[in-house]
């Protein structure tokens, strides 16, 4: 491909991604080469490789397949004489336009070309969608971004993969900068902290390091499980930690876990993680991530004013995708430049092919309990005779139904199964099994019912 039919597809997806997307993540990016199906673009940072490749790339794929390209990956390198941009360039922000005041992105001090992470101008409390299992935390950063008097010291926010953490560190800094402009914030991920803290010894200014960690008014560190078994950085995060609690400074902490469950993380430094306020972000359900669809989707009808989107999409998404916030907000940018690319209205069919490797990942897993329980509805017996010992065959073929099911619908193995059915043996499992693909051959209601049931459980 050359630079020329690149330029060209840049037009395309400028009118897709809009100006601001644009010029922030899309214009930046150089075409380097096109090798084997690999399209490899060179980025001024990692961490924007990282976030066109989350957030971009299937519709740059998209974009290079369309224009007779066969490209099927795309690289990002960190071009290696690239200038570290700073805080203020780096992003579009919000309404007032303005960096906030993170101190380590805005001093002179040489230390500062590993400036701290840019904050995500998506990521403020106005687009953060509460609910039953992100109240507790959000009402906790709430109360932190207020900027009064420190309550609580830390504030430990942890919880699963793409559930929240960093955006609400975020919107704890960007209305910080307009609360408490006064403040020195600074946000970090662990990772960062520790190469700080690697290149401050290299260059043997550690007294730089200290001195820059000590004068901050709120530190925040992101998914600190990072630092778990790094020796001499859990020492300095330690000792960074102390200073800033006895000046009574606020920090705030994200992890993947409960600080006591983070292996290889030193017990002194999970006994001051603990001395806070820890909360977790429970896993998302139905009704939140239907209210973040809706908030994504009032969002997007700035960039896209003409799509249509038809009933029940919305609600489907919300039932299928339930892994992590972060691949069902994937799903619906492509959803949406998929549509607007084709010129069609979302609805299921749309969705369907488009989404349909999202989906299969993320199908459903019906669990053993789930079976037992609708089987013995369906047949109308009791579940403690499906588990149970008894061998009556109105309760025996029940329970080889559901075993069938169990094999078919879960991705647990013969002996595990035979521990949830009252712990039978996997050959009675298995002979199970048999017993229903026979049945199924030569009895029309046997292959009924399990087709009922099947649909049932997948439904
Ligand atoms: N309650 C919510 N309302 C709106 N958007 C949300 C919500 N929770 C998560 N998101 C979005 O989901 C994406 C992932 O969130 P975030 O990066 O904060 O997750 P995380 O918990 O830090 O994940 P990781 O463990 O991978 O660091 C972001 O785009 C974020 O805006």
């Amino acid at each position: 491909m050359t630079q020329e039919k690149w330029g060209q597809l840049c037009q395309k997806l400028l009118k897709t991604v809009g100006q601001n997307n644009y010029t922030t993540w899309i214009e930046p990016l150089e075409f380097q080469a096109l090798e084997e199906g690999v399209a490899v673009f060179s980025v001024p940072t990692n961490f924007m490789g990282n976030y066109v490749s989350q957030n971009f790339s299937d519709l740059i794929l998209y974009e290079l397949n369309n224009s007779g390209e066969a490209v099927q990956r795309l690289a990002f390198r960190v071009a290696a004489n690239s200038p570290v941009r700073p805080l203020r360039n780096a992003h579009s922000r919000p309404a007032n336009n303005e960096a906030p005041k993170v101190r380590a992105a805005e001093a002179a001090d040489p230390m500062d070309a590993l400036q701290a992470a840019p904050l995500d101008p998506r990521f403020t409390f106005d687009s953060f969608v509460v609910g039953k299992p992100n109240e507790l935390a959000h009402a906790a950063a709430r109360r932190v971004s207020e900027g009064g008097p420190v309550t609580f010291n830390p504030l430990v926010l942890y919880g699963g993969v793409g559930l929240g953490k960093t955006h609400l560190m975020h919107a704890i800094a960007w209305e910080l900068k307009v609360k408490r402009p006064d403040l020195n914030v600074l946000y970090l991920s662990a990772e960062q902290f520790m190469y700080r803290f690697v290149q401050a010894l290299r260059e043997r200014r550690m007294m730089d390091f200290k001195h820059l960690f000590r004068s901050v008014d709120v530190l925040m560190v992101d998914d600190v499980q990072f630092i778990a078994g790094k020796d001499s950085t859990q020492e300095e995060f330690f000792h960074t930690f102390n200073a800033l609690v006895d000046q009574n400074k606020q920090i705030i902490i994200s992890a993947d876990r409960a600080p006591g469950e983070i292996k290889d993380l030193e017990d002194r430094v999970k006994s001051r993680l603990q001395c806070g306020l820890v909360v977790d972000l429970h896993p998302t359900d139905y009704e939140l991530r239907l209210g973040i669809l809706q908030t994504k989707v009032q969002m997007y009808r700035a960039t896209y004013p003409d799509l249509v989107i038809t009933d029940g999409v919305l609600e489907f998404l919300a039932h299928r995708i339930s892994t992590n916030v972060r691949v069902l907000e994937g799903a619906l940018t492509r959803l949406f430049a998929f549509a607007s690319l084709v010129g069609r209205e979302i609805n299921m069919e749309l969705t369907q092919d488009c989404l349909a490797d999202v989906l299969r990942a993320s199908e459903r897993k019906i669990t053993v309990e789930e079976i037992q329980r609708k089987v013995s509805d369906y047949y109308n017996i009791r579940l403690s005779d499906i588990i149970g010992p008894k061998r009556l065959r109105s309760y025996a073929r029940p329970r080889q139904v559901a075993m069938y099911l169990c094999k078919q619908l879960t991705s647990r193995s013969l002996p595990e199964i035979g521990r949830r059915f009252g712990g039978r043996d996997h050959t009675t499992v298995m002979h199970g099994v048999k017993r229903i693909e026979e049945l199924k051959m030569v009895d029309g209601q046997i292959a009924e019912d399990v087709e009922m049931l099947r649909r049932a459980l997948e439904a």
